[in-house]
């Protein structure tokens, strides 16, 4: 049996040893082999304490961040290609000690520890991991020169083709930092560095639940990039405005801090469950419709609809740098489609003169700039109004006034998730 698929504490209960949260990790790691998000995962380590679920995550996180830096780190130093599961003990003690600086000895023996408790295969394997991550600790010059992580081609090409190469680099550099921990507040601020566009930045471990103001549901989490959506949508008190696609719902929740009469839609009623949750933790309330977006259709037309659509979610790798892993592009022309579909019905939505602001978590300008062109020339009488609101730095704007945020803006801040923001006006003349 491959005791790093299993459920097994490993040691855990010892803990000073740190091995469970080493074999959380090498689970998780192999379930997204098997095609699972970590999402999806994290259920095969509920019977590890809480710390070391959590430290198990950030492992793997830290481990796909940098999967083709270790394997090409690794490759001279293996005579043959080891077993898959032998191949993720290498990398993760491989990240461990050159990516996060943990002792050599540590990681080393950690790693051969695990090997061993594999039985017949793994205890053969143990000597030449031994001999090979001895090696590797002293790699550290190697490791520095090796380019960050490359997206798939088929992200990679078009970023290439829509910025040229030095952003495209610059964006694999954002995804391997990570993303730290971006919080809204419900009015005033939150706990963390205050940002130019009124987000709160806390490191990346900030452990959310124990942040002063969680309780009384003073904040949410939110990427700073996507809460620019709302900002850019701009409610006001008492106007009526729908978040077509809401769950689990940070943008409803800003709506409804302005004070905008909200209804809240979802496809997926679990994912709602999660909108009412939100609501109720920050007190707050927006009327919630389970259903496909394409046929709502309110008593009467809405002032503002709010379309953060369905999409690849190529922005968030930082977050989840899996997504290459477990997805090849096949959907998107799918995802195109519907977005376009939920365009076009979301203006059926607005009154004359009414706004919608279109988002999409994606680089890929075919679910962006591509489809706002697409949508401009479909309804004759659309314009799109420059995107508007404090900290927008002017470089953000297309041409057209969209916003085009991505990983690699703000390095000195430590980046923002990708995202197209384009806010559109329906003409008065159409019904
Ligand atoms: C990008 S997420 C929305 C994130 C959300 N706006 C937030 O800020 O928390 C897209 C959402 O669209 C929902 N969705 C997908 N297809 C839909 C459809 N046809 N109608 C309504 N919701 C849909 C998904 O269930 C998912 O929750």
């Amino acid at each position: 049996m491959d005791k790093t698929r299993g459920n097994d504490r490993g040691g855990e209960r010892g803990g000073e040893r740190g091995d469970g949260a080493r074999l959380g990790a090498l689970r998780l790691l192999a379930a997204v082999e098997d095609g699972a998000t970590l999402d999806e995962a994290g259920a095969l380590n509920d019977a590890l304490p809480p710390a070391a679920r959590a430290r198990a995550r950030r492992l793997a996180l830290e481990v796909l961040r940098r999967t083709q830096r270790a394997d090409a780190l690794l490759a001279p130093f293996l005579q043959r290609k080891p077993r898959p599961d032998v191949q993720r003990i290498l990398r993760l003690a491989t990240v461990e000690m050159l990516a996060l600086g943990e002792a050599p000895h540590g990681a080393v023996d950690a790693a051969v520890r695990i090997c061993r408790s594999m039985g017949g295969k793994g205890q053969a394997a143990a000597g030449m991991v031994n001999a090979v991550l001895r090696k590797v600790s002293a790699a550290s010059e190697p490791w520095a020169k090796l380019p960050p992580q490359m997206m798939p081609h088929w992200l990679r090409q078009p970023v290439v083709h829509a910025w040229g190469r030095d952003v495209t680099r610059a964006i694999e550099a954002a995804h391997e930092a990570g993303a730290p921990l971006d919080l809204t507040p419900k009015r005033g601020d939150a706990p963390g560095q205050a940002l130019p566009t009124g987000s709160f930045r806390q490191d990346a471990g900030a452990q959310v639940s124990a942040l002063p103001g969680y309780e009384t549901g003073d904040w949410w989490v939110q990427d700073a990039a996507a809460a620019l959506a709302v900002r850019v949508l701009d409610p006001q008190p008492d106007e009526r405005i729908a978040d077509i696609c809401a769950a689990p719902g940070g943008k409803t929740l800003q709506l409804a801090a302005a004070g905008a009469t909200v209804t809240a839609v979802d496809i997926s009623q679990a994912r709602l469950a999660r909108v009412a949750e939100n609501l109720n933790r920050c007190g707050l309330s927006a009327t919630l419709v389970a259903g496909d977006a394409l046929q709502y259709r309110p008593e009467s037309l809405l002032d503002a609809v709010l379309l953060d659509a369905p999409c690849s979610a190529t922005g968030t790798l930082r977050r989840h740098p899996e997504l290459p892993l477990i997805r090849d592009g096949a959907a998107i022309a799918e995802l195109v489609d519907l977005q376009a579909k939920l365009i076009d019905h979301a203006l059926s939505l607005l009154k004359p003169g009414g706004r919608l602001v279109f988002a999409t978590c994606s680089l890929l300008p075919a679910e962006g700039e591509d489809q706002l062109e697409a949508a401009l020339a479909r309804h004759p009488g659309l314009h799109v109004e420059p995107a508007k609101a404090p900290g927008i730095e002017p470089e953000w704007l297309t041409d057209r006034g969209a916003l085009r945020l991505r990983p690699d803006l703000w390095p000195e801040r430590g980046g923002m998730d990708g995202f197209f923001i384009a806010r559109l006006r329906k003409s008065l003349a159409e019904s």
